[in-house]
C-alpha cells in the first residue's frame, strides 16, 4: 500500500484553507476522444483530483480510462468505485467507501470484504472514506443502486451526526453525494453543519453544475467539490468552477 501521499495532499490543503476540484469520469460516458479532451482542460486549468467510478459500469473500459489518465496527466487518479469490481491497479488511490448514510450492509462492510485481497495486493493508496448519500429530489443512479435511503436534505443534525460516527470509526474522509446530476445539490445548512462537526477534509458532489452552486458548497464548507455531470456536458464549467477555486485559494493566500 502506498503512503498516503493523496490524503495529505487532502488534509495539508483542509489545514490551510485551501479549496480543492476533482473532475469525475464515469467510464460509461467516456469516449478516448472526449477523454483526452477533457483530461486538456482540466490539465490547463490545474484541476486537483481525477475521480473515476459510476454507480453501474456496464462497458469494460475501467483500465483504459485509468491508463489514458496516467499517461496523459500527472492529477491524481482516484477511484471512486461504485462496487468491488471497479478496482484498478494502475490509478494511484482508492476511495474505500462505506455507505455509511444507508443500512444496506453489503454497501458497509460486504463488498469491502470481497475488494479487500484485490486491494492489499495492488499498490494503491486506500482512503477510508465515509460516503453518505444525501436527498436531492428524485432517485439517483447511487440511491437507487444502492438500495438505501438517503438522508434528508432539510435536517443538518441527522447528517451532521452520521458524519461525526464515520470519524469517530477512523474514517479519514467524508464525502456527501446528493448523488449525480442532482436536481438540488446539497442544502448549505446541511454543509455548514457536517463542515462544523469534522476535521477530516469533507468532499462535496451531486448537481453541482454551475458556479453559483459550486460558491454556495465552498463557503458552506466544502474542502474538495466534485463535478461530473456538469462538466461533461459544459467543458467550460470546469474552467470556470477552478477560476472559483483559485479566487478562492488566492484570497486566502494560501496558492
Ligand atoms: C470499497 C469498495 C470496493 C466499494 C464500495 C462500494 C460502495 C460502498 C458504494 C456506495 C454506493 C454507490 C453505488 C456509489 C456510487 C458512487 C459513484 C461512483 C457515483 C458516480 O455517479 P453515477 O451514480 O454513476 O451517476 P450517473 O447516474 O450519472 O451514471
Ligand atoms: O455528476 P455530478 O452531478 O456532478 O455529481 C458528481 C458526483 O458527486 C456523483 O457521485
Ligand atoms: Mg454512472
Amino acid at each position: 500500500m502506498r503512503k498516503n501521499k493523496v490524503w495529505h495532499s487532502f488534509n495539508e490543503a483542509k489545514e490551510a484553507g485551501k479549496k480543492s476540484l476533482a473532475v469525475l469520469f464515469d467510464p460509461d460516458d467516456t469516449d478516448e476522444r472526449s477523454l483526452i479532451e477533457s483530461l486538456n482542460v482540466c490539465l490547463e486549468n490545474n484541476v486537483d483530483y481525477l475521480f473515476v467510478g459510476g454507480s453501474l459500469i456496464t462497458s469494460n473500459n475501467l483500465n483504459e480510462v485509468v491508463s489514458m489518465i496516467k499517461s496523459y496527466t500527472d492529477i491524481p487518479c482516484i477511484l471512486f468505485p461504485g462496487n468491488a469490481i471497479q478496482i484498478d491497479a494502475s490509478a494511484d488511490a482508492i476511495l474505500f467507501l462505506s455507505l455509511i448514510s444507508g443500512r444496506n450492509p453489503e454497501l458497509l462492510i460486504g463488498q469491502h470484504v470481497v475488494a479487500a485481497p484485490v486491494v492489499k495486493r495492488s499498490n494503491l493508496e486506500v482512503i477510508p472514506t465515509g460516503y453518505m448519500l444525501v436527498n436531492s429530489g428524485r432517485p439517483t443512479s447511487a440511491s437507487y443502486i444502492s438500495n438505501s435511503q438517503p438522508l434528508p436534505n432539510d435536517k443538518p443534525s441527522l447528517s451532521a451526526s452520521t458524519a461525526m460516527a464515520g470519524e469517530m470509526l477512523g474514517m479519514r474522509a467524508i464525502y456527501m453525494d446528493a448523488g449525480s446530476g442532482a436536481e438540488e445539490p446539497i442544502s448549505t445548512k446541511v454543509i455548514k453543519a457536517v463542515s462544523k462537526s469534522i476535521d477530516v477534509p469533507l468532499i462535496i458532489g451531486g448537481g453541482l453544475n454551475s458556479t453559483f452552486k459550486a460558491k454556495n458548497a465552498l463557503d458552506a464548507g466544502a474542502d474538495i467539490i466534485v463535478i461530473g455531470n456538469g462538466a461533461q456536458k459544459n467543458l467550460n464549467l470546469v474552467t470556470e468552477v477552478s477560476d472559483l477555486v483559485k479566487f478562492y485559494n488566492e484570497a486566502l493566500n494560501v496558492n
